[in-house]
C-alpha cells in the first residue's frame, strides 16, 4: 500500500492545529466551560469512530449534531471567544504602541499615566490602612462602555482624595466598582461580571470575583482593597498578579499601562 506523501506544510498544519486546541483548552481551563469543552471532544471522537466502523444510524445522528454544533459552540463559548479575540487584538495593539513609544510620540502620555497611577496607588495605600473596601477598574486598550450603564456616569479628574471619598463607607457612591479611563473617573457604582472560575479560593468574596470576571472579559486592570483585611490586590487577564510593596505595585501598573 502506498503511503500518502507527507509534506512540511502538513507538519506545520498539525503543529498549528495542536497549538490552537491547547490554547483553547487553557482559555477554558478552570471555568465551567471546561466540562462542555471535554463533552464536545468526546462526542466528536465517538462520531469519528462510528464513521470509521460504518455504523450508519449513530454516525448520521452524531453527524447532524456536530453539524449544528458550530452555532451551539458560538453561543456556549460566547465569553471565551470574546476573550480570545480581545487577547489577539490587544497584543497587536500593544506592540504597535510600544513601537510608537520608541519614536517618543507618547512621551507626554506616559508622564500623565504615571501621575495618575501614583494617585491611584496613594489612595489604595490609605484605604488599605483604614480597611476601606474598594474596587477600581482601569481601562487599557479595550472599551469598558459595555459596563458603564450599570452604574453612574462621571467625569472627574483622578486624584487620591476623590477616590478615597468615593469609597468612604458612608458615601452613597461606595458600592460596586469605579472605572478609570485615562485621567478621568468615568463611572462609579458599576456592577462587574462575576467570574465563574472554580479555582478561586473560597476566602475571596464577590468583590474579588468581580475583579477576576472583569479581567477575564476585557484587558482592563483591576485593583481591589479588601474591606476585611485591608489587603491590596492587582488583577489582570483573570489572574492575581503578586507584588512586593506599594512601589512595586505602582511599577507593575505603570508597565501594564505603557
Ligand atoms: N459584581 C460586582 N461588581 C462590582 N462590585 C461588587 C460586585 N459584587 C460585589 N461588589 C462589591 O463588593 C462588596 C463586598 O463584597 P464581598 O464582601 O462579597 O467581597 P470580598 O471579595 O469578600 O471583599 P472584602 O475582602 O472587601 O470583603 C460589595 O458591597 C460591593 O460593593
Amino acid at each position: 500500500m502506498e503511503l500518502p506523501e507527507f509534506r512540511v506544510i502538513d507538519l506545520i498544519d498539525i503543529v498549528l492545529f495542536a497549538s490552537l486546541i491547547f490554547y483553547l483548552y487553557r482559555l477554558v481551563k478552570g471555568t465551567a466551560a471546561i466540562n462542555i469543552f471535554i463533552g464536545i471532544v468526546i462526542i466528536y471522537l465517538i462520531y469519528q469512530v462510528t464513521v470509521f466502523l460504518e455504523m450508519e444510524m449513530l454516525s448520521r445522528a452524531l453527524g447532524a449534531f456536530t453539524g449544528a454544533g458550530v452555532f451551539a459552540l458560538i453561543v456556549v463559548f460566547q465569553q471565551e471567544i470574546r476573550r480570545f479575540l480581545l487577547m489577539l487584538g490587544s497584543t497587536n495593539f500593544t506592540s504597535k504602541r510600544r513601537f510608537l513609544r520608541q519614536l517618543r510620540i507618547f512621551k507626554a502620555d506616559v508622564d500623565n499615566h504615571n501621575n495618575i497611577v501614583d494617585e491611584i496607588v496613594t489612595a489604595c495605600k490609605r484605604m488599605s490602612a483604614t480597611k476601606t473596601g474598594a474596587l477600581i477598574a482601569i481601562k487599557r486598550d479595550g472599551s469598558l462602555d459595555f459596563l458603564k450603564n450599570s452604574g453612574d456616569t462621571m467625569d472627574i479628574l483622578v486624584n487620591a482624595p476623590i477616590i478615597q471619598s468615593i469609597f468612604y463607607k458612608n458615601s452613597t457612591l461606595h458600592d460596586g466598582a469605579m472605572i478609570i479611563e485615562g485621567n478621568k473617573i468615568t463611572a462609579t457604582r458599576v456592577i462587574l461580571p462575576v467570574s465563574d472560575n472554580r479555582k478561586i479560593p473560597q476566602r475571596f468574596g464577590l468583590r474579588h470575583r468581580a475583579a477576576l470576571g472583569l479581567t477575564e472579559r476585557s484587558n482592563a486592570l483591576a485593583i481591589i482593597v479588601s474591606e476585611e483585611t485591608g489587603q491590596v490586590s492587582l488583577v489582570i487577564n483573570g489572574e492575581f498578579e503578586s507584588f512586593d510593596d506599594m512601589d512595586d505595585l505602582s511599577d507593575k501598573i505603570k508597565s501594564h499601562l505603557a
